[in-house]
């Protein structure tokens, strides 16, 4: 059983192997934390240059795989599912599966494919975060197999420390990926068109974008806050023979909905023929 607990003033060591897109917004999200220490964050990717914004907060910045894994209690994967079997195959020799836990965030690279990598006594777990974890409101799925209490207390406080988490079932973490991951760029996407509908009704592009940004924060926080389905607060919007029901429902009548459920099933299915 591991002895450890994440905590932001605990000596625990990370590792971010592949700190991309996703990898760096964990790791801004981790350096806001009150009491987390930055020396203790090794990031890694083949070209370090672009991450020098990390290592001026003294954070550990290189591409030495077999170092990071070798210095960390955690080990986040945050490579291309392509390279996730090569990294396993690179730090393999160097884990201590009594101490350390790696964390996956790949796409699509199940359990079984890393546990054919690693001895089967590894912690290991898959999480799929978004990039709000930069300001510390990702969701964040995960999933994990023969892990204990311990182990599971410690992910989920570590992506707790960076938005919500909830545990969810290995075979649904491709939808995981297609709602909580692909779904920030749905979302951006539907806020970038009603700002285009912003502009195009007098507003210039700033005042646009403050309004929908605003909007869309409160319809979040309401549903969040009220634990309301969006149909509840939709009723409390639209004025019998009003402006907003009419907007609605010619939304529909171009396929919106329509439009929004084909595009998750799309992602959806692009991952399953991966
Ligand atoms: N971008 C997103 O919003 C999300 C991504 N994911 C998953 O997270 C993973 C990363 O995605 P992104 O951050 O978008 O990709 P990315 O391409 O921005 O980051 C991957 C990084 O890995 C580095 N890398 C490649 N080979 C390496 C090696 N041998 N050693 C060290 N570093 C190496 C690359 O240089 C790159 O910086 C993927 O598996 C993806 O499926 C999951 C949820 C959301
Ligand atoms: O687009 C992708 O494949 C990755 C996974 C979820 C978000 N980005």
């Amino acid at each position: 059983m591991l002895e450890i607990l994440f905590d932001m003033n605990s000596l625990q060591k990370i590792a971010i192997i592949g700190c991309g897109n996703l990898g760096t917004s964990i790791a801004n999200g981790l350096l806001d934390q009150e009491g987390f220490h930055p020396q203790h964050l090794h990031v890694t990717k083949r070209n370090p240059a672009n991450l020098l914004h990390l290592q001026d907060k003294g954070v550990r910045v290189h591409n030495d795989n077999l170092i990071a894994a070798q210095e960390s209690d955690i080990i986040i994967l945050g490579v291309k599912p392509y390279n996730v079997t090569a990294i396993l195959k690179q730090i393999k020799s160097t884990l201590n599966p009594k101490k350390q836990i790696i964390i996956s965030l790949a796409t699509g690279i199940t359990l079984d494919e890393m546990y054919a990598e690693l001895d089967p006594s590894t912690i290991l777990y898959r999480a799929m975060p978004n990039i709000a974890a930069d300001i510390n409101e990702s969701i964040t799925c995960i999933c994990g197999r023969n892990n204990d209490l311990k182990s599971d207390e410690l992910v989920k406080s570590l992506f707790n420390s960076i938005g919500f988490s909830i545990t969810i079932d290995e075979n649904l973490m491709e939808a995981a990926t297609v709602l909580g991951a692909c779904g920030i760029a749905y979302v951006l996407r539907f806020m970038r068109a009603m700002i285009q509908g912003g502009i195009q009704i007098g507003f210039d592009a700033k005042t646009a974008s403050q309004i929908v940004n605003q909007t869309v924060k409160g319809a979040a926080e309401l549903m969040i806050q009220k634990n309301m389905h969006p149909e509840e607060a939709i009723d409390k919007v639209t004025t019998p023979k009003g402006c907003t029901i009419v907007g609605l429902n010619e939304m529909e009548h171009q396929g919106f909905s329509s439009a929004m459920v084909r595009g998750v099933l799309a992602s959806y299915e692009k991952i399953a023929k991966d």
